[in-house]
């Protein structure tokens, strides 16, 4: 049978909000816009279910935590293998970018990251929770149409330095004229199978555009 198997890693943070989006994309788009590819979507933590999967989502939330749980529990190693086949498709969202980025800027301590994606992330660069914010963004240079899409930033982090310019492709920076804030770094994809946001493509409520880019691009090669 023709099917892939689409994880989020649900160690901690918002996972089920990525779950509910992709299920919708299944719903909304499925066979017939997937080339006849049946999309099944987990959620994972443990080996077993991560071996299944030929992609992995890791959400937001808090990427000390999600790594000293993946330590703890010694998961580790396992995820360290699977991100790095090339096989397999990853995408890391805010918190997810930290935790597979290989160098961060501050808080190197804190997180020990999965060292997969050529780059160097500085956590927390917006300041506090309250300086959250959503911004319409236009991702039309590589999603079909796609120009105002919500993206959301929580506590989010910022992409300081891309590390191999051979492999990392930046696909967005934020247009914020006038603001120190201008041309951060927050959305690269690396090879064919790494994607890497700062912000939460899955909080934008009804809009399934990133996650459907996502399940098209890197997990279908289409
Ligand atoms: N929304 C998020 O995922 C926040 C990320 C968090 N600031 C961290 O460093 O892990």
């Amino acid at each position: 049978m023709n099917q892939k198997c689409i994880g989020v890693l649900a160690l901690q943070g918002a996972f089920i909000e990525h779950v509910h989006h992709l299920e919708r994309c299944v719903d909304k788009y499925g066979l017939q816009f997937y080339n006849g590819v049946t999309i099944k979507i987990i959620t994972v933590r443990t080996k077993e279910e991560l071996w299944q999967c030929d992609g992995l989502v890791i959400p937001g939330g808090e990427s000390t935590a999600m790594s000293l749980i993946a330590q703890r529990t010694g998961f580790y190693d396992d995820l360290y293998k699977f991100v790095h086949n090339s096989q397999n498709s990853i995408w890391g969202t805010c918190a997810g970018l930290i935790f597979i980025s290989e160098i961060l800027s501050n808080e190197k301590d804190l997180v020990k990251t999965l060292q997969l994606l050529h780059v160097k992330v500085k956590r927390n660069a917006f300041g506090r929770q309250a300086q959250s914010f959503t911004q319409e963004c236009d991702f039309s240079s590589f999603i079909d149409g796609c120009v105002d899409f919500p993206a959301t930033f929580i506590r989010a982090p910022v992409i300081e330095e891309i590390l191999d310019n051979d492999t990392v492709e930046i696909l967005f920076r934020l247009n914020k004229p006038d603001s120190p804030q201008d041309g951060l770094i927050v959305a690269v994809k690396q090879n064919d199978n790494v994607l890497a946001t700062s912000f939460h493509p899955e909080l934008a409520e009804d809009d399934l555009r990133f996650h459907d880019y996502f399940i098209r691009h890197f997990i279908l090669k289409i």
